[in-house]
């Protein structure tokens, strides 16, 4: 009974007109989850049906929540692409009726990308005219997920530059058309917007974080928000087992980097527009970051990738060649591969629990995902219990396992990692907020293995289907080099002074000189130790973002059809 009262609810019509569209006469009706309107003159042939497509080229509609705003129409916000003798009868026409509002609204175009779609209603009286905003705002306002007022960091220097004219080409008139208000502040150096977050923003004054960026830039807010939130809680990050304070700020992502995973993996694409129309609906993704530490001093956060060996050498290599731009990627992912160097190490992990499903269960994480949604148990999300604790557990699952080895490549994926290059990532199946990481093992093995289970990124086939490969789901991990450590991150980067520890290396004679630890990759940055510890802290922050939208035509195609049918349907019989 409180379902179907929910859904007459849902579907009553709020407001329903005869209005003009493009100087046709057009039903407009109102309820409040769908704005639709349809041609009078077609729709009056077809009264017998309602025609089984949401977007015909005579019926349209637009999610409530998708809509960014109305307004009234001026007279030079009017369209004047037509020719003389159109623009004549337009004359005529908006003399008759001069009293337009314009709705902006979502559209979803190719490859999860949205766009901004103005639709201009015109009527004779004014007095409808402004009935019809008042009611859309009316509804707008209850969407209280919808950002106000937004902090805004732009790295000028990231990607190829365009932060700023990103910003203020494509996201700051969507911004203002949405009425939020924001604060913007252009980095000046490296890690200006982590310290300004850490310590003397006024946090209190926003809905939202917003970087324009890359995934660096992304880092530091994240680290600036993060730390502050722990920072004003009373928290120590050193502890590694103190349970951390979720970030009550949404952080949002303009994509304008050279490397921008974090939004691909959130959003589907890298779409400086896309990005800014998910902030103004208000979408929500939450997402798990990883906490490392070395012994009992906190390094760093992450929420893509931490890569130990390959993907830390390639790191390592790559910044000496920053000269390079985003090509030295490759050349210093060619020279690694050629390097072939193992790495020899203990790994220990607490595994997920059973019921947060595999990393080869092929399951993806896609925008609603369930696998996410479930609220971990108590037992779940006690991440931060102590370790004694964890050891002593009966529950198998719960039992730290260690494994000790040759390891060309040891990664932990806190999400697919997918980006444009490799579409299914490093971990096809691994959940943005489920808290876990999915720890991908590669031991040594041949050369012409390691470009196997490579290639296997960018295709079809499994990349875990391989003895030399395994792969765990975990909530926690620890690595040890074989070595004690005794070089400092200066000492790694400068061959000159290393130690005199020896190469491991499959075949003396084709590897380079190294050291006997890689570097950890965090998220794009070389850690100071090798021997760390992590814990993935569940749901930590939440992103302006709603996760990959899949199959997104038919979805929200299914979704605006079933409001549509109520719109067009005959006002029910209050007896
Ligand atoms: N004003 C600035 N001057 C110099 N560096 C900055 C500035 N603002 C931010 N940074 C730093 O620039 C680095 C790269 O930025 P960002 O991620 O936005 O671009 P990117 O091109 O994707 O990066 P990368 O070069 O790592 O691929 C970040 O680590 C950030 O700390």
């Amino acid at each position: 009974m409180t379902r179907l009262n929910d859904i007459m609810e849902k579907h009553a019509r709020l407001l329903s007109s005869k209005l003009f569209l493009k100087r046709r006469q057009v039903e407009v009706v109102l309820n409040r989850s769908v704005l639709a309107w349809r041609d009078v003159e077609k729709s009056s042939r077809r009264r017998s049906g309602i025609s089984n497509i949401s977007q015909t080229a005579h019926s349209h509609a637009a999610l409530l929540c998708e809509i960014v705003a109305v307004r009234k129409t001026e007279d030079d916000d009017q369209e004047d692409t037509e020719t003389r003798r159109s623009q004549k009868k337009a004359k005529q026409h908006s003399e008759q009726h001069p009293y337009a509002l314009t709705v902006s609204y979502v559209r979803r175009t190719r490859q999860h990308q949205w766009r901004c779609s103005d639709a201009t209603f015109h009527c004779a009286s004014q007095g409808l005219c402004e009935q019809w905003i008042q009611v859309i705002n009316e509804q707008l306002s209850l969407f209280t997920n919808r950002p106000k007022s937004l902090l805004v960091y732009i790295n000028p220097y990231g990607g190829k530059r365009q932060g700023k004219r990103i910003y203020e080409q494509k996201v700051a008139p969507l911004f203002r058309r949405a009425c939020i208000s924001a604060d913007v502040i252009v980095t000046e150096r490296a890690n200006h917007a982590r310290d300004h977050l850490k310590t003397e923003a006024n946090l209190d004054k926003y809905d939202g974080v917003v970087c324009v960026g890359g995934d660096g830039m992304f880092s530091e807010v994240l680290h600036g928000l993060v730390t502050r939130t722990q920072t004003d809680k009373g928290v120590d990050q050193n502890q590694s087992e103190a349970e951390l304070v979720p970030c009550s700020l949404r952080i949002g992502i303009i994509p304008a980097g050279s490397t921008d995973c974090i939004c691909f993996a959130t959003v589907g694409t890298n779409d400086p527009v896309t990005s800014a129309l998910h902030i103004i609906v208000g979408d929500s993704q939450p997402m798990d970051v990883c906490s490392v530490h070395h012994n009992n001093i906190f390094l760093k956060y992450s929420v893509s990738l931490l890569g130990y060996g390959f993907y830390g050498d390639v790191l390592t290599d790559s910044e000496r060649k920053r000269w390079l731009g985003p090509a030295r990627y490759d050349l210093s992912g060619i020279k690694t591969f050629l390097s072939h160097n193992y790495y020899e190490g203990t790994i220990s992990f607490l595994p997920a629990e059973d019921n947060m499903g595999n990393p080869r269960d092929k399951l993806q994480c896609r925008s609603g995902c369930g696998v996410c949604q479930h609220k971990p148990s108590s037992k779940d999300t006690h991440c931060e219990m102590s370790e004694e604790k964890e050891k002593s557990d009966k529950d198998g699952s719960r039992v730290w396992s260690q494994i000790r080895g040759k390891f060309i490549a040891i990664n932990a994926a806190s999400m697919s990692c997918a980006c444009p290059r490799s579409p299914k990532g490093l971990s096809p199946s691994a959940h943005l907020a489920d808290g876990t990481t999915d720890l991908i093992l590669v031991r040594k093995c041949s050369r012409l293995d390691f470009l196997r289970h490579l290639l296997r990124h960018t295709n079809k086939e499994d990349q875990f289907d391989h003895s030399f490969v395994e792969v765990h789901r975990v909530q926690k991990f620890r690595f040890q080099p074989r070595h004690h450590e005794l070089v400092s991150l200066e000492d790694l980067s400068d061959p000159q002074k290393k130690t005199g520890f020896r190469p491991i290396c499959s075949t003396a004679t084709t590897c380079n000189y190294t050291s006997a630890h890689s570097s950890w990759n965090c998220d794009g940055e070389i850690l100071s130790h090798a021997a760390i510890q992590v814990s993935v802290r569940c749901q930590l922050i939440r992103l302006f973002a709603r996760g990959i939208e899949e199959q997104q035509q038919q979805q929200q195609h299914q979704c605006v059809l079933e409001d549509l049918c109520a719109p067009w349907a005959p006002e029910p019989d209050t007896h």
